[in-house]
């Protein structure tokens, strides 16, 4: 693992175990991208249920695996603000960072375009339905994809669709989005040339264009569309919410969307590559339904494609862990935790932990088809919980549907199947988006 050899030294900071093995500046970063389910391993076997993990720049996030640890993100005395803290020019301003009431009103503002209601209203599954099979089928033809980059790719220009960005404006967005995402990365020196720079050039460009969008929606009520619906829900929610607030959560919306679907497309084709028999089990539904649904309450006669999407995000959470801030001094298990302590969640574990699922190990569409009760927040872990739950969630269950049944559809149709032609295992990342290796190559034979 890429521990420091050097670092062996064990010490306490607030009476809890710090992970030995960080580096100078980057601390257990190394190890957290390329490692974090042994890394999180080897810190319970050596140190106990909570410990400390350096993030290099963001700084010592206290790690709790105890399954209690989940319930804080629905706890009144941890905030998210954190968030900002560790990105500040992406994320500043945005919902995921916002706490309280300046979190509800904005929330309130935008939540239900994303509901299934407001998702049909706005043809977003009629939208998708022909960009996925277009796709898929180009997928078909060539043979052979390198799997990440396509689902990226895909995810990227269903985003755009879904804002609204016409199709030629579309490059100039893919430009300016790459360049914003450099500001995750980029060393804070604001000089001509520099990622810093040119990032936050793509960030002012994007959220121009976002105010001209804005304008245009009221400009033009009678339009439907996801912006249309959120600025006409912002400007009846009560109290003033400045535009600054849409702006900055529209560009939320593209980054929140984009890795985790597209992390999560790509291993739901692995999956299917790697168990023939979850293929069959695909094509003999998608097969059934004979169509690509488009609309959430057609989602229900897809039951395997649901159980493929929820197991797959289980066994490979897009989201590893997630920051937060205690306000105020918690209990959490047997330890005290001081007011001001980060807080690391991890998800990962969580998803994979053998205190909340049977055979956590196993990909089994079973625990999904044979399930009696409704959904538990538990059980969508992977989504977040609280007042932050992520709210692309009917949205990502709708377009990761639709993928598998035009990808079982297509590919049966022309008497092939995904095969696996890398080795999934190598190469992949758990921070700050968890995800495949780039290189993973799919054919279609
Ligand atoms: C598989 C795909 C996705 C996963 C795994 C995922 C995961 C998450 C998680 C874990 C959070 C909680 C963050 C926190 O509490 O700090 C979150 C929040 C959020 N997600 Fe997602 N997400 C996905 C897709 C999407 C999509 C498609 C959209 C919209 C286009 C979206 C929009 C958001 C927004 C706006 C928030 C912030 C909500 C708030 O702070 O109130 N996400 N997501």
């Amino acid at each position: 693992m890429l521990l420091n050899p050097l670092n062996r030294r064990h010490r306490l900071r607030d009476d809890i175990p710090v992970m030995p093995g960080a580096f100078p500046l980057v601390g257990h970063l190394p190890a957290i991208v390329c490692d974090l389910p042994r890394l999180l391993r080897r810190a319970e076997r050596t140190l106990g249920s909570h410990f400390w993990l350096d993030f290099g720049p963001a700084g010592q996030l206290m790690t709790c695996l105890d399954p209690d640890a989940f319930a804080l993100l629905r706890h009144k005395d941890v905030s998210s603000a954190l968030i900002e803290e560790i990105a500040p020019e992406i994320l500043g301003g945005t919902l995921v960072t916002l706490n309280g009431s300046a979190h509800r009103q904005a929330r309130d503002g935008i939540k239900s375009a994303f509901l299934p209601r407001g998702l049909t209203e706005a043809g977003i599954g009629e939208l998708f339905e022909p960009v996925i099979r277009a796709r898929v089928q180009a997928w078909r033809e060539r043979g052979e994809v390198t799997i990440l980059p396509e689902t990226g790719d895909l995810m990227l220009k269903l985003t755009f669709y879904l804002m609204g960005i016409p199709a030629q404006d579309l490059p100039e967005w893919h430009r300016k989005y790459r360049q914003l995402l450099q500001l995750m990365l980029a060393p804070p020196i604001d000089l001509p040339g520099t990622p810093f720079r040119r990032g936050r050039a793509a960030r002012d460009w994007i959220d121009a264009q976002s105010r001209q969008f804005i304008r245009g929606a009221r400009a033009h009520a009678a339009r439907t569309g996801l912006i249309n619906d959120m600025v006409s829900a912002f400007d009846r929610s009560e109290g003033a919410l400045s535009d600054d607030v849409l702006v900055a959560n529209v560009r939320l919306l593209l980054l929140a969307g984009h890795e985790t679907t597209a992390s999560t497309m790509a291993w739901m084709v692995i999956e299917l590559a790697r168990q023939p028999e979850l293929w069959d089990s695909l094509v003999e539904e998608a097969q059934r339904v004979g169509a690509v649904p488009t609309r959430h309450a057609d989602l229900s006669q897809c039951p395997v494609a649901e159980a493929l999407f929820r197991e797959t995000l289980r066994m490979h959470p897009a989201s590893s862990l997630l920051p937060r801030r205690a306000t105020q001094e918690l209990q959490l298990g047997q330890r005290r935790i001081p007011a001001g302590t980060s807080l690391g969640i991890p998800l990962l574990h969580f998803s994979t932990s053998p205190l909340l699922h049977e055979a956590p190990d196993q990909f089994r569409l079973a625990r999904w088809l044979q399930r009696t009760g409704p959904i538990r927040p538990v059980d969508m872990l992977q989504f977040g919980s609280g007042p932050h739950v992520c709210i692309g969630y009917h949205l990502v269950w709708l377009e990761l549907v639709q993928f598998g049944i035009a990808l079982a559809l297509t590919m049966h149709k022309a008497g092939v199947r995904p095969r696996l032609l890398s080795d999934a295992e190598k190469g992949r990342r758990y921070y700050p988006t968890a995800q495949p290796s780039m290189k993973i190559r799919i054919g279609f034979s």
